[in-house]
């Protein structure tokens, strides 16, 4: 990688011997490009309204106007987007989207804390609370309860009351976007809520990796074993990420042991049983097991509508109880789709300037309902299942970075969009951003080859079909 030399040069930034365009410059170019190529409704639609905000030399930042910009921009526009920068800078460039009226928000959040305001606060993600990074929205009071998520709910709930007693530790698995980081976030709320001393701490089991690694690199372990056991409430989330990853099984367990013989509460989610996660220790999938491992299961249809009822209640949204009960049909993959769904039709409905109904969420969701009719695995499909599960965005599926975490899961979503869709090796070169048809050949081969011998590459694709058929 060349290092990013900084001197500034007209509006360019020289990086190595490639010249770096600032964002202002960047833009203006792309948007050439893209008038260029595309039709002047679609420019006017999409593109005349976007705003760089950023760009630090690989990744742009653009804001744009609503959901359904941001929608239809990773959708479809973001591989010309990654392509036409690439011909520009020569480089691999990523595009970031953000919505205009989250940096009105932020703007404003700012606005009174100004003058005691810190560089650190600065990099505070949106209204994720600073010592905790829980998100004060995952309460219980906005959790729905369904026959699938009942028992953890209930057990979330004893948890939040009595922690460290009953169940210890308390284990949320099951399918992506269920709502198992929300229960688990409920329980840091509703306790900081009622007992405003308890030091919790939620973390990712990614962050968790991170600050360890950090921490061996500056050598301040010491410190992360303060942090890390000197709390009341631990909550790991996606521990299903902790495969593999030898030296942080090593700390965790260390970490659990310290927490739990002090009656301290241990909550961790994963998309599939402890015993299932590829190389995870054996001392780590028995402890586990010591508590309680709790399922959460796909919401049914009158749970669905329950949920559309109480976000589009807390979106001040008026919408007849037909037209919930459409989109409910049309959605019933996982809660994540369907907020996204309504905050679709929610976008549309703002663009067209019209009240939502039955007829509007049918335009609004249209793409959607195509794919569901035909009951045809699309290759939109599988990217997002291929993206959620490894943990990477549908642009690194669709550009051309050369990282080995994000090479595989590409390989393997071309391969699973050739085995699993009746679609041409051109056609799906097309949609992972106009790649030839011979890298598709390539990806097929080699995850065909890899299968052969890598169990671990095996069950990944096998639990990725289970989770799409
Ligand atoms: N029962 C529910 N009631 C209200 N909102 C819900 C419910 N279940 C899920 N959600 C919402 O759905 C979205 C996805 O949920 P969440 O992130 O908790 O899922 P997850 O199971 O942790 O997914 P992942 O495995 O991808 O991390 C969140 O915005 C959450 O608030």
């Amino acid at each position: 990688m060349l290092e990013l030399i900084c001197i500034s040069y007209n509006d360019y930034l020289i990086r190595g011997d490639f010249k770096v365009l600032d964002k202002d410059s960047l833009w203006q170019k792309l948007s050439t490009e893209f008038r260029k190529n595309t039709t002047d409704l679609t420019y006017d639609t999409w593109i005349k309204p976007v705003t760089p905000v950023d760009f630090d030399g690989s990744t742009l930042t653009l804001s744009l106007p609503s959901e359904l910009h941001r929608d239809y921009w990773k959708e479809q526009l973001a591989p010309n987007l990654i392509e036409y920068a690439f011909v520009i800078t020569k480089g691999n460039i990523e595009p970031k989207f953000i919505l205009d009226s989250d940096i009105k928000k932020e703007a404003q959040k700012k606005e009174p804390a100004k003058a005691d305001s810190t560089a650190d606060d600065q990099d505070e993600t949106f209204s994720f609370s600073k010592e905790t990074h829980l998100n004060p929205n995952y309460t219980f009071d906005n959790f729905i309860i369904g026959k699938g998520n009942q028992m953890a709910h209930a057990a979330a709930l004893i948890v939040s009351e009595e922690p460290g007693k009953l169940y210890n530790p308390l284990f949320f698995y099951g399918g992506v976007g269920l709502g198992k980081t929300h229960l688990m976030q409920a329980i840091g709320n509703k306790r900081l809520e009622d007992h405003p001393e308890t030091n919790v701490k939620y973390v990712t089991s990614e962050a968790f990796t991170n600050d360890f690694i950090n921490a061996i690199q500056t050598n301040r372990t010491e410190e992360f074993r303060r942090e890390y056991r000197n709390v009341d409430l631990l909550m790991v989330d996606d521990i299903q990420f902790f495969a593999q990853k030898e030296g942080t099984q090593e700390e965790f367990f260390h970490t659990f042991n310290d927490l739990y013989n002090n009656d301290k509460q241990i909550v961790l989610t994963s998309d599939r049983v402890p015993q299932e996660i590829p190389k995870l220790q054996e001392r780590l999938v028995s402890r586990f097991a010591w508590g309680l491992p709790v399922d959460i299961t796909p919401p049914d249809l009158e749970t669905r509508i329950a949920i559309l009822k109480s976000k589009a209640k807390l979106d001040n949204l008026t919408i007849p109880n037909e037209t919930l009960s459409y989109i409910a049909g049309q959605i019933n993959s996982n809660v994540r789709e369907l907020e996204g769904a309504l905050s679709r039709v929610q976008a549309y409905s703002k663009l067209k300037n019209e009240p939502i109904t039955t007829d509007l969420v049918y335009e609004a969701l249209k793409g959607l309902k195509l794919a569901k009719a035909n009951n045809e695995l699309s290759i939109m499909d599988i990217q997002n299942k291929v993206a959620s599960y490894f943990h990477v965005t549908i642009s690194d599926l669709k550009g051309k970075k050369r990282m080995k975490s994000i090479v595989i899961p590409r390989q393997i979503a071309m391969y699973l969009s050739r085995e699993m869709t009746s679609n041409s090796l051109p056609k799906i070169g097309k949609e992972f951003g106009g790649k030839d048809h011979t890298t598709v050949i390539h990806a097929c081969d080699k995850i065909a080859e890899v299968i052969k011998i890598d169990a671990d590459i095996r069950k990944e694709i096998s639990d990725i079909k289970t989770a799409l058929s």
